[in-house]
């Protein structure tokens, strides 16, 4: 076997020998044979962000065969706003490449994500998966490039209060056990969240930390590994259904939503970006940020505004960009440092073998830091839709690369401080604001829909019927008007507790 899938937790990958991007149908048929599966599921994102569940049971190879081969016909008009009951119907046709035996099932089953269709047979114009799709293939048109990103999620775990060991408030950052109450929980979903395919870089608890009477409220992250843009998407979904899943089956309560508490760390879904040509990363040029990035970052400036209509869905995403929560405010980027919109993380690019100076007994290592460098989005939040989102990024840096001055915008977008200290205040006073609103992301988006209707990767249709959707909100002004109501906002963040 490939040495590089001898660890893999994917059960398929491991029976079949071959990594899941070469599944066949032949694959599967022969997996589900030989290890008693009894079921399949298909699984698909609908219009709220989640993924949706159909079963079959296998009891007939020829049916198997023709659920593989033909996918299966599903209401479109429940799934998603903007198809019309009177033309509803879609097909679901199951990604082999996404196949996994559910950790959840009683019985054995192998789920598969699904592509939407229309009648006609082809990719449904409007259906976020095929969104963002259409986005990275922009993207490689116009640069040349594989578009790759992966998601930072955060999440809060809630669990009965426990006197024992209390964790200090919002001092959960990389705590470890039996201060953090949570590592097991986590560690469950992690592995879980591999067995399902996904690339995780790591686990940790987050400064997110508070009790209330009854009640502990413990934040937490999961990041990925990057990989191209839309299987992190997929990942991400998947990641989410675990993590819930597995909270319901341990007496726990999460949430993936952008602030419960003011005053408290927000939960962020930071995307990490890098661009890769012939498997090389182009973030870097000779140690440094490269021209390449910083036209994409240019990007993600020029469409900042508008970029808050697919990451901050709802009012309460608006209560998280507030100034001293690690959270952005204003649109500018820079090196480290955690008030910024985009910020560039450390990237092993000093060029030194740090594990060779502390650890003589091992053979130097010749390891290409370079393929490490991404850049981080941190506006968005658990709100998104992880597909709409992630194509609104490969839409900006596709600008960045179409803008004539963008390494001018790039270059007065920059700041090396952080912008919330007091000596900092003129600077922070020339940059941009982040919108204060749904209302507010909105407008932005009417003004800058021209750019993600190029190339028809987001459909007319489709950024309409967005717009509408914030605008519904009537949140104008949402945080003035909530500072001294603390019931309106408790109201808010219990309509919006499981959104996404
Ligand atoms: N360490 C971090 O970057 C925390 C991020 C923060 N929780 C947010 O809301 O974005």
């Amino acid at each position: 076997m490939d040495n590089r899938l001898a660890l893999n937790k994917n059960e398929l990958v491991a029976y079949l020998k071959k990594p899941a991007s070469q599944f066949t149908k032949e694959d599967i048929k022969r997996f589900i044979m030989e290890n008693e599966v009894n079921m399949v599921n298909f699984m698909y994102p609908g219009g709220d962000g989640r993924l949706k569940t159909l079963n079959f049971v296998i009891n007939d190879l020829d049916y198997l065969d023709e659920i593989l081969s033909c996918g299966e016909r599903v209401d479109g008009s429940s799934l998603f706003p903007f198809i019309e009951a009177s033309s509803s119907d879609l097909y679901v046709i199951p990604r082999y490449r996404t196949a996994f035996v559910d950790p959840f099932a009683v019985e054995k089953t192998v789920t598969m994500l699904c592509s939407y269709f229309n009648k006609d047979g082809e990719l449904l114009d409007s259906s976020p998966e095929y969104v963002l799709h259409k986005a990275c293939d922009a993207f490689k048109k116009v640069t040349g490039m594989e578009f790759q990103a992966m998601g930072e999620l955060e999440f809060y775990v809630i669990d009965e209060v426990q006197d024992d060991f209390p964790a200090v408030d919002q001092r959960g950052y990389h705590e470890s056990a039996p201060f953090a109450k949570n590592n097991d929980f986590r560690t469950n979903c992690m592995l879980k969240i591999a067995r399902c395919g996904g690339q995780i870089k790591y686990g940790h608890s987050e400064v997110g930390n508070f009790s209330d009477t009854d009640f502990n409220f413990e934040q937490n992250e999961i990041e990925f590994l990057p990989v191209a843009a839309e299987d992190a998407a997929d990942q991400l979904m998947i990641a989410k259904w675990v993590i819930r899943n597995e909270a319901y089956n341990s007496g726990l309560n999460v949430t993936f939503a952008p602030k419960i508490s003011i005053g408290k760390a927000g939960s962020g879904l930071h995307i990490h970006m890098r661009m890769m040509k012939d498997g090389k990363n182009q973030m870097l040029q000779d140690g440094i940020i490269s021209e390449t990035a910083r036209k994409a970052i240019a990007g993600m400036m020029d469409l900042a505004p508008s970029i808050t209509a697919f990451g901050n869905t709802n009012p309460t995403s608006y209560f998280r960009l507030v100034p001293h929560q690690e959270a952005p405010t204003n649109i500018c980027w820079g090196d480290r440092n955690r008030s910024v919109l985009v910020r560039v993380p450390l990237g092993w690019s000093a060029g030194k073998d740090m594990c060779g100076q502390i650890n003589p007994a091992s053979v130097s290592a010749q390891y290409d830091t370079t393929q490490k460098q991404t850049v981080e989005m941190r506006s968005p939040d658990g709100s998104a839709d992880v597909y709409l989102l992630i194509a609104s990024l490969a839409v900006a840096c596709r600008h960045g690369f179409e803008m004539e001055n963008a390494l001018d915008i790039a270059e007065q977008t920059y700041v090396n401080v952080n912008i919330h200290k007091k000596e900092n205040k003129d600077k922070l006073a020339k940059l941009k604001q982040l919108p204060d609103s749904c209302v507010a992301s909105s407008k932005c988006l009417q003004d800058q829909r021209a750019v993600y209707e190029e190339y028809n990767v987001f459909s007319p249709g489709m950024i309409d019927s967005i717009i509408a959707r914030l605008k519904a909100f009537k949140d104008e002004n949402i945080r003035s008007k909530v500072m001294d109501n603390e019931r309106k906002m408790l109201e808010l963040v219990e309509t919006y507790f499981h959104c996404g």
